[in-house]
């Protein structure tokens, strides 16, 4: 009997099981189907069968399984149908091989938690019992094909049910059911198999008419009732470098597998993912890619309730790579959304020892953590500097509305460096360490902190209304909507559904405005309310923006976009064309309107968007339009051409020192405005205040860290630097037009002050460097405050000191912009930065002097309200003195200019002598004779 591998005494009546078939040691099939209904307890011997892989017990009427049981450590399949059991003893849970537990039509009440033990089930039986309630740790026997539940007192199932992925089969008729969980509709084997069955519940959710109708129909019920119904809407970012393994940890995360993207899988700009791990969290993932030409794009998707994953391949990190792949992220983050969370995490560990990865982790964490002490100690400093300042400043009786701007201006950047304090992101102090390679390491370490993270975090229910707005904005078939589109069916939703959401904060704008922003917040529609032109647009559909984006951001732009005929023919270009028109965009980032026509339909992106598209990019300043004339010459004849800054490779100029000499032209002022960060300035900032200039200035000459470009008579340069771990943008305007060039010093830094808005915690500093300084060529020139370009003149104040040197006056018109309103002193500036100028350049050439823009603006503010007659003396006629009034209507030094800049510009025929001397006489002829005497004495003319 040693031998016997299969015993079937099936249709027995036997009464006892000798405690010799311990013998029967390789006995691996015992069949006692109804072959012992005279007891209620299975024999201990049987038990004994430690081989025994098959065990039927089915038809008896054994009503307990007893504890000895665990010696069949071996059995696969226990089959006890028909049996009269009322419990299960803990010890069934220990046979770990077990693959078959048939133990329907009994009188089972429950089923023990510890099923979770039996990580081998592949199919449970329990039809038939008494069942009322299942535990949920059913849900972690993985490996489960079938469960056959009917027939049973059922009321609930687990909502985690859908974790049994493999699930092939699951019968339900004849329960108690009166909901079906949420996310069942995960058990996507089911659907294949089309093996569920759910008659006779009287189920609600969903109503039986739609379980009736099929499991599509049922399964797609509740894909929309779980949106309706989601608890957590959260945002999950995941940012990094270029091939740091985000793709292929969201694919770890989301299928529970190993899925590592390939190369041409590459993430273009971003790409999102809904995740709906657990019944009531529901996560948009962002996955952004990495490369730097996407980072244009990025910082409109971050926000501070996100969780952002900061992703990087350790087997590439080096100390001196900590910036690129790790620094550079993390900053972005912390400088643009203050409430945000931010774990670490390392992929490629698979290829890295662990020695080597902790030696890796210290590094990082170590600069991390004191470029944050550094930054934080800058703004501690800087804080009690100004503290002390202000303290200063309240003992002293100011009076003057000159320092009590100044004041102000102290106070409020005192309160926004407490505010930077106070709203640190605490940054992380460990570093998950994952491979997304086949053995999945460290992904359910990551993933279990992942959700308590995102359970732990503020709850954010969808109300039921807003929840059909959202739907209802989905629904539409436009690319974007406008603000008023928005707002009808804003308002015509809420109407049929509370009237109290609708009118939340007394009107319906401000009610949906705070719709909206939530919806932005979760990731659902993507609102930038903080700026002026984007707030009038909703992307109800995020795909829209990212989908323009990728057209022209794509790092692989050169190999993908080919010619092809049929699309050149539809936008106008020839092969010729198109190859010329593909390189200037390469090189020079300047995209006509013809060739993006082509790359959208080459991306599948149908005509209509073109025109939209082009709005949306000049609305993101991610370009600029230039005109087609002043383009190179490849590009003459296409209807429209935009530069996207970002794709510019060029050095600067070759005759640069020409165009801008080092050393200032005689008769110039210059003003330069300054801005400096810790280290680096803001991704984007540069080539964004590079769009943002295009309305300003007439034209340009752009390379990759720098713009020179011009506006009237006056020159502008605008250039980046970085040295001494310190990062600059620098504004410098050079010219003669005192008016003009705070003109543009104002415009160009209001514009960089709203672009620095987009992140509100960057630190930086703005300074006015000194004119005085710069134009006597100091080493170290006074740095101005930047706060004094808010403020204006002071009146009668021509004079002021500069710090760097205490003996010298200058100009205070060097310093304060002037009052564009108010005109009356302008000469006395004018005069003032005469007599400077005079003093830095000691020019004797007199006729050169007076003829220049400085002195002749000089000459107009001596000249008063007998201008008319000096200038009929010049020649200009009656009507021609009136359309200069009529320009300049309140101005009176502006008219007087344009005279004599008209009679300046019409006497070319004359040289710098016989101009000086017209000028002369028509004084004299207006009775100016002093005058005459004063101009002859200051630029030092000879009869
Ligand atoms: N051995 C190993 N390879 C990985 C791992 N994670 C990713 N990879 C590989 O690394 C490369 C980059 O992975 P991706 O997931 O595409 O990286 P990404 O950060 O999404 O890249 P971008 O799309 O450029 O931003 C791919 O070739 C992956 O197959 C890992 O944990 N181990």
């Amino acid at each position: 009997m040693s031998q016997l591998q299969t015993l079937k005494m099936k249709g027995n009546f036997l009464k006892h099981v000798s405690k010799n078939i311990i013998d029967c040691k390789q006995l691996k099939y015992l069949d006692l189907t109804g072959a012992m209904k005279l007891n209620s307890w299975i024999p201990a011997e049987i038990f004994l069968l430690s081989n025994l892989q098959i065990l039927d017990l089915t038809n008896n009427y054994f009503t307990e399984i007893s504890s000895e049981v665990m010696g069949l450590t071996n059995l696969k399949k226990f089959i006890m149908r028909r049996n009269a059991l009322l419990r299960l003893p803990k010890e069934l849970f220990t046979l770990k091989y077990l693959e078959y537990l048939d133990l329907s039509e009994s009188y089972l009440e429950e089923i023990p938690s510890c099923v979770s033990d039996l990580k081998m089930l592949k199919g449970l039986y329990l039809c038939h019992n008494k069942i009322k309630h299942i535990s949920e740790e059913i849900c972690n026997c993985e490996n489960l094909l079938e469960l056959q539940l009917h027939n049973n007192e059922l009321e609930s199932l687990p909502d985690k049910l859908f974790k049994l992925r493999k699930l092939e089969e699951l019968t339900l008729d004849n329960n108690k059911l009166k909901r079906l969980p949420l996310m069942l509709d995960k058990l996507v084997r089911l659907q294949e198999t089309g093996r569920i069955s759910l008659r006779n519940n009287p189920l609600t959710v969903p109503p039986l008419a739609i379980c009736e109708q099929g499991i599509d129909s049922l399964y797609g019920y509740l894909k929309e009732l779980r949106i309706c119904e989601a608890k957590h809407r959260r945002k999950m970012i995941l940012i990094g470098a270029s091939q740091a393994g985000k793709s292929s940890l969201r694919n770890a995360l989301i299928l529970g597998r190993s899925k590592l993207t390939a190369e041409h899988e590459r993430t273009w700009v971003m790409e999102r993912h809904l995740w709906e791990p657990e019944p009531d969290l529901r996560i948009q993932i962002l996955d952004f890619g990495g490369h730097h030409i996407y980072s244009a794009a990025h910082h409109m998707f971050l926000t501070p309730e996100a969780l952002h994953l900061v992703v990087f391949d350790v087997s590439r990190y080096c100390p001196n790579l900590y910036d690129d792949l790790v620094g550079n992220w993390v900053e972005a983050i912390t400088d643009r959304a203050p409430g945000a969370s931010i774990m670490l995490v390392c992929t490629h560990s698979d290829l890295v020892s662990r020695e080597e990865i902790e030696e890796k982790i210290q590094d990082i964490l170590d600069k991390m953590h004191t470029e944050e002490e550094s930054k934080l100690g800058g703004l501690k400093t800087e804080l009690q500097r100004l503290e002390s300042e202000l303290q200063r400043a309240s003992v002293r009786e100011s009076g003057e509305t000159f320092n009590d701007v100044a004041v102000e201006r102290m106070r409020d950047k005192a309160n926004y460096l407490r505010r930077i304090l106070t709203t640190r992101v605490t940054l992380p102090d460990m570093v998950y360490v994952v491979s997304c390679a086949e053995e999945l390491t460290g992904v359910h370490d990551l993933q279990s902190s992942l959700f308590s993270m995102l359970h732990n975090s503020e709850e954010r229910p969808l109300p039921q209304s807003w929840y059909k707005f959202l739907t209802v904005l989905q629904e539409q078939k436009a690319r974007i909507l406008s603000w008023h589109q928005t707002l009808a069916i804003f308002e015509r939703t809420m109407k049929n559904m509370n009237q109290s959401m609708y009118m939340l904060q007394g009107s319906p704008e401000k009610s949906m405005a705070m719709v909206l922003k939530y919806l932005h917040v979760t990731g659902e529609i993507l609102w930038y309310q903080d700026n002026p032109e984007l707030s009038q647009i909703v992307f109800h559909r995020p795909e829209t923006l990212v989908e323009m984006l990728r057209t022209i951001f794509r790092h692989d732009y050169d190999e993908v976009i080919k010619y092809q005929d049929n699309y050149g023919h539809l936008a106008g270009l020839t092969r010729h064309k198109f190859d010329k028109q593909k390189q200037e965009f390469l090189h020079h980032g300047l995209m006509t309107q013809e060739m993006l026509h082509y790359t959208l339909l080459f991306c599948d992106l149908s005509i209509d968007a073109r025109e939209l598209f082009i709005d949306l990019m000049l609305k993101f300043d991610l370009c600029y339009e230039v005109a087609p004339s002043v383009s190179a010459s490849a590009l003459l004849g296409a209807s429209r051409i935009l530069q996207f800054p970002w794709f510019l490779t060029a050095d600067p100029p070759v005759d640069i020192s020409q165009k801008w000499p080092n050393d200032i032209p005689p008769e110039n002022i210059i003003i330069c405005f300054q801005l400096q960060f810790p280290r680096k300035e803001p991704p984007n900032f540069f080539e964004k205040v590079s769009a943002r200039l295009q309305s300003y200035i007439s034209s340009r000459e752009d390379w990759k860290d720098g713009i020179l470009a011009s506006k009237n008579r006056s020159q502008l340069l605008l250039k980046r630097e970085n040295s001494n771990g310190i990062a600059s943008v620098t504004l410098s305007v050079r010219g003669s037009e005192l008016q003009e060039l705070w003109f543009l010093v104002r415009k160009c830094r209001n514009e960089m002050l709203i672009l620095l808005k987009e992140w509100p915690f960057v630190r930086f500093d703005a300074h006015i460097i000194c004119s005085h300084c710069l134009l006597s060529k100091k080493d170290d020139p006074t740095m101005w405050p930047g706060e004094v370009v808010d403020m204006t003149c002071q009146r009668n104040l021509y004079w002021i000191k500069c710090p760097n040197s205490p003996d010298q006056l200058i100009p205070a018109c060097f310093v304060y912009p002037l009052d564009e309103e108010f005109q009356d002193d302008l000469g006395e500036h004018i005069k003032a930065v005469q007599e400077f100028l005079q003093g830095v350049y000691d020019t004797v050439d007199g006729t050169g002097n007076l003829l220049s823009d400085l002195g002749l603006a000089y000459v107009a503010s001596r000249l008063g309200a007998d201008w008319n007659l000096v200038a009929l003396n010049l020649h200009l006629t009656q009507p021609e003195i009136e359309r200069i009034q009529m320009d300049n209507p309140t101005q009176t030094l502006n008219q007087i200019r344009k005279a004599l800049t008209t009679w300046f510009s019409r006497s070319y025929s004359m040289d710098d002598h016989e101009k000086v001397q017209q000028l002369m006489n028509a004084l004299e002829a207006s009775s100016r004779n002093d005058l005459v005497f004063e101009l002859k004495e200051r630029f030092r003319i000879e009869d």
